[in-house]
C-alpha cells in the first residue's frame, strides 16, 4: 500500500503558521510538531508541513504520512520551487512532496522538480489553480493533484470558501487522485468535497492557526482592537 492509499478518505491537517505573518508566534518547529501530534490524536490521517526543520520535527512526532513542502524564494512560485528544495523536503522525511504546478514563471520546469523528487524516493503532489494546470501536472508525472492554489493566482478569484467546482472538474478529468485543499473550514465543506470525489481533504488555518481563528471571531466583538489598538 503506498502513501496515497493510506490517505484515501482521510483528513490531512496542514500545520503551518500564516505565511504572511512574520510575527506569528507559532513559527517554531517544535510547536508545529506538537500541533501535528494533537491533530493525529484527533483523527488526522496525514499532516502537511512547511520547511525541512518543521518536516523533520513533525516526522519525529507522528506516525502518519507527511506531505512536505518548502516555501522559499522571491516568487511567484514559492512552494518547492526547485529540485534542490524537493530533495531537502525528501531528506527531512516527507513521504510526499507538494510542488507548485501553476503556469506562472518559475526558476526550473515543473517536470524537472518532479524528476528530482522521484529520484529522491518521494511521491509528488501538484498544487494547482486550474483544470489545465492539473492536467499538465499529471502529464508531467505528478502522482496526485491538489486544488491548493485556487484563489492565489490571477486565474481564479479568492472566494470565501473552497473551490469545489475546480475539485469536481479535476476529479472528472484526471486519473490520478485529486486532493481538496484551500479554505476548507467546516464539516459541510468536507462532506461536499468527498461527495465530489476528493481522495482526501487538507485543512489548515481552520484547525491549526490561533491567529487566523482569533482574527475571524474578533471581527464580531464590538470592543475589539488589534495589537496596535486599531479596530480591524
Ligand atoms: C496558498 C498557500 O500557500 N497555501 C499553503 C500551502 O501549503 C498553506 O498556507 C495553507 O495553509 C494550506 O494550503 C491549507 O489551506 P487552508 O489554510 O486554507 O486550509
Amino acid at each position: 500500500m503506498n502513501v496515497l492509499d493510506t490517505l484515501r478518505g482521510g483528513l490531512v491537517v496542514s500545520c503551518q503558521p500564516l505565511p504572511d505573518e512574520p510575527a506569528d508566534p507559532m513559527r517554531d518547529a517544535s510547536v508545529q510538531a506538537r500541533v501535528a501530534a494533537a491533530a493525529v490524536l484527533g483523527g488526522a490521517a496525514g499532516i502537511r508541513a512547511n520547511a525541512p526543520e518543521d518536516i523533520a520535527a513533525v516526522r519525529a512526532a507522528v506516525d502518519v504520512p507527511v506531505i512536505g513542502l518548502w516555501k522559499d524564494g522571491p516568487g511567484p512560485v514559492v512552494i518547492t520551487p526547485t529540485g534542490r528544495h524537493a530533495r531537502a523536503v525528501a531528506q527531512a522525511g516527507a513521504h510526499l512532496v507538494a510542488i507548485d504546478a501553476t503556469d506562472r514563471s518559475r526558476p526550473e520546469p515543473f517536470a524537472a522538480v518532479v524528476a528530482a523528487a522521484h529520484a529522491a524516493g518521494v511521491l509528488v503532489l501538484a498544487d494547482v489553480s486550474t483544470e489545465a494546470e492539473g492536467q499538465a501536472a499529471a502529464d508531467a508525472g505528478a502522482d496526485a493533484v491538489a486544488t491548493t492554489l485556487s484563489g492565489y493566482t490571477s486565474h481564479t478569484p479568492k472566494t470565501p470558501g473552497p473551490d469545489l467546482g475546480l475539485l469536481e472538474r479535476l476529479v472528472t478529468r484526471l486519473s490520478v487522485p485529486v486532493i481538496a485543499e484551500g479554505r476548507y473550514r467546516t464539516a459541510d465543506d468536507l462532506r461536499r468535497a468527498y461527495a465530489a470525489g476528493a481522495h482526501a481533504v487538507v485543512v489548515g488555518n481552520a484547525i491549526t492557526s490561533p491567529l487566523y481563528l482569533t482574527r475571524e471571531l474578533a471581527r464580531s466583538v464590538p470592543a475589539h482592537t488589534d495589537a496596535n489598538g486599531v479596530h480591524p
